[in-house]
């Protein structure tokens, strides 16, 4: 038997949680022989505390052979303690008519205090994956905040775009989605976002030659992807749950685990490539294999990708501008 995975769950009573606990629970995140303790994270308020319980009643009943121990606690440093995983899902998600920078500075606080406590307690190999909103700039505060860890362990979750963009061009383009190699989604988790399938292949062939359409690239394809979260608050009155939990199960077990070759969508502290400036947490294309992830590299930008990953990039920076006060 392999030595139990520490993963904390922040927000872990919240609609995101009660879709993703149950799923790395039973191993559809870090392998079917991958024992985990569960290590959750909610608000210290009644109703909050009394729903987490709720939850660990569940998972209690559900007798997951891989559940190897559970913690439920307001406290972010017993959350956090050795964590080997740290999914930061709580926050407070959008409503109609809001853009996710509407959140920014009243999530922002979750974030310094997290990413301090992430400092304090957690395993320095921790691999932190920011799913609260908005994510790439909560992901920068809370990697500023933990100094003392590897700027790369922190992460934002760009895969539900990126799962997004497969679906809808596997649609357009009649062929399977889990065919479609090569895609890339750059920069923010915003209407901002540029999915980009230049590079994408299906059995070997270019995908944009097959689609061969940039009208509809342009004017439907990215801006369905860039307001698909905005599309499912207006139809569920709640903003995306099961899809977050399932990319953030993609994100995390790809990280651990491997790509297996494949190109997939990270939000990663930049190094400075493809024009963004370092330190920058932006959706960019990687492969990953034994537990790090390597940037493709060396892609051709063309005048259309230029300006979009530049909008994107503009959008990040004021982000930073607005919470730089916090971060001292
Ligand atoms: N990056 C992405 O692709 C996506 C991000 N999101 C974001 O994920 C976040 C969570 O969404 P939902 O689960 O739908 O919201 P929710 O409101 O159902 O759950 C959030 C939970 O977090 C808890 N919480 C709030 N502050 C906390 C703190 N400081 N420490 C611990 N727990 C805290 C709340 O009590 C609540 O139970 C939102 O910010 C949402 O916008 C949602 C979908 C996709
Ligand atoms: O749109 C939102 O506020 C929730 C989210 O991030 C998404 O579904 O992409």
């Amino acid at each position: 038997m392999k030595t139990p995975v520490r993963v904390a769950v922040t927000g872990a009573a919240g609609q995101i949680g009660y879709s993703l606990l149950f799923r790395i629970a039973s191993g559809e995140m870090l392998g079917k022989d991958q024992p985990v303790i569960l290590q959750m994270l909610e608000l210290p308020m009644e109703k909050a505390q009394a729903a987490l319980k709720g939850v660990m009643m569940e998972l209690e009943d559900c007798a997951f052979p891989l559940l190897a121990g559970m913690v439920g606690t307001d406290d972010a440093e017993v959350a956090f303690k050795d964590a080997d995983i740290a999914l930061l899902v709580g926050a407070r998600p959008r409503g109609p008519g809001m853009e996710r920078k509407d959140l920014l500075l009243e999530n922002a606080k979750i974030f310094t205090a997290q990413g301090a406590a992430l400092n304090k307690v957690a395993s320095r190999d921790v691999k932190v994956l920011v799913v609260g909103n908005p994510a790439n700039t909560n992901a920068y505060i809370a990697m500023k905040s933990a100094p003392d860890l590897p700027a790369k362990n922190f992460t934002a979750m760009l895969r539900l775009d990126h799962n997004r963009a497969l679906s809808q061009l596997a649609n357009k383009a009649d062929v399977k989605v889990g065919d479609i190699k090569k895609l890339v989604v750059w920069g923010n988790h915003s209407p901002t976002m540029y999915p980009d399938f230049r590079f994408a292949t299906v059995d070997g062939q270019s995908l944009k030659d097959k689609v061969n359409d940039a009208d509809w690239n342009a004017n439907e394809f990215i801006p369905k992807v860039g307001k698909r979260g905005a599309a499912i608050i207006e139809a569920r009155g709640l903003s995306s749950a099961a899809s977050a939990a399932n990319a953030a199960i993609d994100h995390i077990r790809d990280w651990v685990l491997g790509s297996n070759g494949e190109w997939v969508t990270m939000g990663v502290p930049s190094d400075g490539s493809y024009g963004i400036p370092e330190g920058i947490i932006y959706g960019v294309p990687v492969t990953t294999e034994n537990g790090e992830y390597t940037r493709v590299q060396g892609l051709e930008i063309d005048e259309f990708s230029r300006k979009a990953m530049d909008k994107t990039l503009a959008e990040l920076e004021e982000e930073r501008a607005g919470v730089a006060h916090l971060l001292g």
